[in-house]
């Protein structure tokens, strides 16, 4: 297996990785003030990474050529590094009890971002930039004045949304990432739409003798919440339509399909990280694709590559509207097709190049992640040049893994509160359906299960990575 080349971060030997992040010492005030000079020192080297980054990217802009003065691994990395050690700086430096009572109530902070997006706050800010009165505000919302304007504050004072003048809201550079962004404002609904209400379940589930020891996808906190016998998935086919979770004018299934679109824009550049170039005008099947997000993105970007989206059919039904807004004319030429498929059964579009599956294992437990990939073997078979891509978080612990590098000392080896999403997302994903976010071995093994192999793994600037498997020629074993 190969990992591709990465910034010289790697703190190979044991000694050094054992030094990684907390220790049971680190209350010791010498042991602190050791810590929080090399986090300074981290933390000074790596903003002025950052800094470089920044600074070449202007120079970019402004020459209009393209050239990566700053390779983007690099400017990611430092970024990585900054994060991990200013939010270590704060755990140092803050007092544990407030610490913790602050991390016990932070749904409130997550609470306002919902209904700020909710109400629709970004856009209208976006309107004046020069501010909005909170009366104005309230106006518009219909939330009380003074209430709206202290869910507000709480946001500024982490930094998003500006109080320009007392009373005068703005947006900042967080929340304007929001402004028309159909993608993360459904997302953000999503966080605080359902998800959020199963999270509530979480623990009935977890604490039940039957129930806590399942990996079953019908005895999750979702089916406690929602009521139902039926897994997330067929939930939302069945009701996805015509049910509103959440206070917004918009369906489950409206939702969720942004919400898909505006996660893969965050997490960015990732389809860039492949050779797609080099495959001239191969056909890509997006397995469980959605409405054919990562599809639409890498559209644009290779013109000559050709796609099929494959997911349940009422997925499928509602991405030509986004397709026609996104990418006019990509359906009518036959770039792009969508069918209907269920990736448990025989993947019947034999012969392509690349088959894709995008936040797909990470929805399941290994039994049914294993039958997914065991699913694609005889398409991949049936063309030697074939690949499997499979684009999701690639997890590490704050003792790192063998496949992948760690973080610099002292930060934890994962980057620690870096990946904190990272972390949170497989929460949510034991929450909804026992699924779980997995590290390249564990992803090793199911493909092993499967009868492939991990060729390569993509390390790329995001959340997540790319991983490429291919047929194990020698496999003789049966998926049971
Ligand atoms: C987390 S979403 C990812 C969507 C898409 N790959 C993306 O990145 O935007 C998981 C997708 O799996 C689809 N799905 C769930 N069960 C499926 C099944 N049995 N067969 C095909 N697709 C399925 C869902 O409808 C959903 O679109």
């Amino acid at each position: 297996m190969t990992v591709t080349a990465t910034a010289p971060t790697a703190i190979a030997h044991p000694v050094v990785k054992a030094l990684n992040g907390d220790s049971p010492n680190s209350s010791a005030p010498l042991h602190r003030a050791e810590q929080l000079r090399s986090l300074v020192r981290l933390l000074t080297d790596a903003s002025e990474r950052v800094i470089e980054g920044w600074e070449a990217e202007a120079t970019q802009n402004n020459n209009g050529t393209k050239t990566h003065a700053f390779p983007p691994g690099e400017l990611y990395e430092a970024r990585q590094i900054a994060v991990s050690a200013g939010a270590m700086i704060v755990d140092l430096v803050q007092d544990p009890q407030i610490r913790i009572l602050e991390l016990g109530s932070q749904y409130y902070e997550a609470r306002a971002l919902h209904i700020t997006v909710e109400k629709g706050v970004p856009d209208i800010l976006a309107e004046a930039p020069q501010g909005v009165p909170i009366e104005d505000l309230a106006a518009r919302t219909g939330v009380k004045a003074h209430k709206l304007g202290r869910i507000l504050r709480a946001l500024c004072s982490i930094h998003v949304f500006a109080e320009v003048k007392p009373g005068v809201f703005a947006n900042n550079r967080t929340s304007q990432a929001l402004v028309g962004n159909d993608g993360l404002q459904s997302m953000t609904l999503s966080m605080g739409g359902i998800r959020y209400k199963t999270s509530a379940s979480l623990p009935t589930v977890l604490f039940d003798p039957v129930r806590g020891q399942s990996e079953s996808n019908v005895e999750t906190a979702f089916q406690e919440d929602a009521g139902t016998d039926l897994p997330w998935w067929a939930w939302l086919k069945k009701y996805g339509a015509t049910t509103r979770r959440s206070p917004t004018s918009k369906t489950e299934l409206e939702i969720y399909g942004l919400a898909m679109l505006g996660t893969g824009r965050a997490h960015g550049a990732v389809h860039l990280e492949y050779p797609w170039e080099a495959l001239g005008n191969a056909t890509v099947v997006d397995v469980g694709g959605g409405i054919g997000s990562m599809c639409l993105d890498t559209a644009k970007r290779f013109p000559n590559l050709k796609f099929i989206v494959q997911d349940l059919l009422p997925v499928v039904q509602s991405a030509p509207p986004v397709w026609e807004k996104e990418l006019p004319g990509a359906i009518d030429s036959g770039r792009v097709q969508f069918m209907e498929h269920d990736f448990f059964n025989e993947q019947p579009v034999q012969g392509a190049d690349i088959y894709h599956m995008r936040y797909i294992l990470h929805d399941w437990d290994d039994d049914r992640a294993v039958r997914i990939l065991a699913a694609l073997r005889p398409a991949l078979l049936a063309n030697p040049g074939a690949r499997l891509l499979i684009c999701d978080q690639v997890m590490n612990t704050t003792h790192g893994c063998e496949l992948v590098d760690s973080a610099p000392a002292p930060l934890p080896a994962n980057y620690g509160y870096a990946t904190r999403l990272s972390h949170m997302l497989d929460l949510n994903m034991m929450t909804m359906f026992n699924g779980r976010e997995r590290t390249a071995e564990e992803l090793a093994v199911l493909a092993r299960r499967a009868g492939l192999v991990v060729e390569r793994i993509f390390k790329c600037p995001s959340l997540v990575w790319l991983t490429r498997l291919k047929v194990d020629e020698g496999w003789v074993g049966e998926v049971a």
